[in-house]
């Protein structure tokens, strides 16, 4: 039997799920671990995001478990799922453009606190994480003001003040400088270092292989390989499936 802390914060076990005739997910097993960053990685189309909506609660599994640190909530409503600890980020920007960086913030924790904790709270929080990610410089700005590289950011930020325990990132990285992504690279290390699991789906390979401990690699909809970054560039599965389309890093 495993001990309490060998089980993975987050779990699927033989995910499957279909459109129609099209199996866009085939029996995927994946774990992510706390304080660390694990990537999903695979070429377009290859079930990345599927696989996230399926762990949020979004999208049935026609087979398959979901598991947050041990517990089954295959069948549990997208917001039972966050009360467990769970969040995440989308490919499209999903901020309020209109109020500033750290009102952003703030609406997110008021809602997440509403009915438990003070005001305070949320405001020692916001400066917090405000300065763990970075965006102290622009907590004053509307988002519609700032870099799509730090908005990047604020919707890691607005994501932690749910309080998470695993975060899910759905190609953070897209839309930022050079500059930016070493500087989230950094920030993500930090948070795993706090003990946050993240699992991070993300196109710019170098990012996840400077980052994650253990990358899972999905190609039309099957698990091809999971390892080591080191593993995964040797991989033989992993460079066919890029080939012709991106180089493994
Ligand atoms: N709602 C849907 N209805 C029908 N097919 C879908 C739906 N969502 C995704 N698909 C299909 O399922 C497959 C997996 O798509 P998904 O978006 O999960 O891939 P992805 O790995 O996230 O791709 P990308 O890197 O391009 O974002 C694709 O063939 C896609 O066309």
């Amino acid at each position: 039997m495993q001990s309490p802390d060998a089980t993975p914060l987050l779990e699927t076990r033989g995910v499957t799920v279909r459109f129609g005739g099209h199996v866009a997910v085939n029996d995927v097993s994946i774990a992510v671990e706390r304080g660390a960053v694990t990537g999903l990685i695979g070429p377009n189309g290859a079930g990345k995001t599927t696989l996230f909506n399926t762990v949020t609660g979004l999208q049935k599994p026609i087979a398959g478990q979901v598991l947050i640190d041990g517990v089954d909530v295959t069948t549990k409503a997208p917001y039972k799922r966050a009360h467990l600890g769970l969040a995440r980020t989308f490919q499209r920007l999903e901020l309020f453009l209109s109020l500033s960086v750290r009102d952003n913030l703030r609406v997110a924790g008021d809602i997440h606190r509403a009915g438990t904790r003070g005001k305070a709270d949320v405001k020692a929080e916001t400066d917090r994480l405000l300065e763990l990610t970075g965006l102290t410089d622009v907590a004053d700005k509307d988002v519609s003001d700032i870099p799509t590289g730090r908005a990047r950011v604020v919707e890691v930020a607005r994501a932690l003040m749910t309080s998470p325990r695993v975060l899910l990132l759905d190609e953070p990285a897209s839309g930022q400088t050079e500059q930016e992504t070493e500087d989230f690279a950094a920030m993500l290390v930090r948070l795993a270092g706090e003990g946050l699991g993240i699992c991070l789906v993300e196109h710019d390979l170098p990012l996840v292989m400077k980052v994650c401990s253990q990358i899972h690699v999905l190609d039309y909809g099957a698990l091809i390989a999971s390892g080591t970054p080191e593993e995964i560039r040797h991989d033989p599965a992993v460079i066919a499936a890029y080939i012709g389309t991106e180089e493994v890093a």
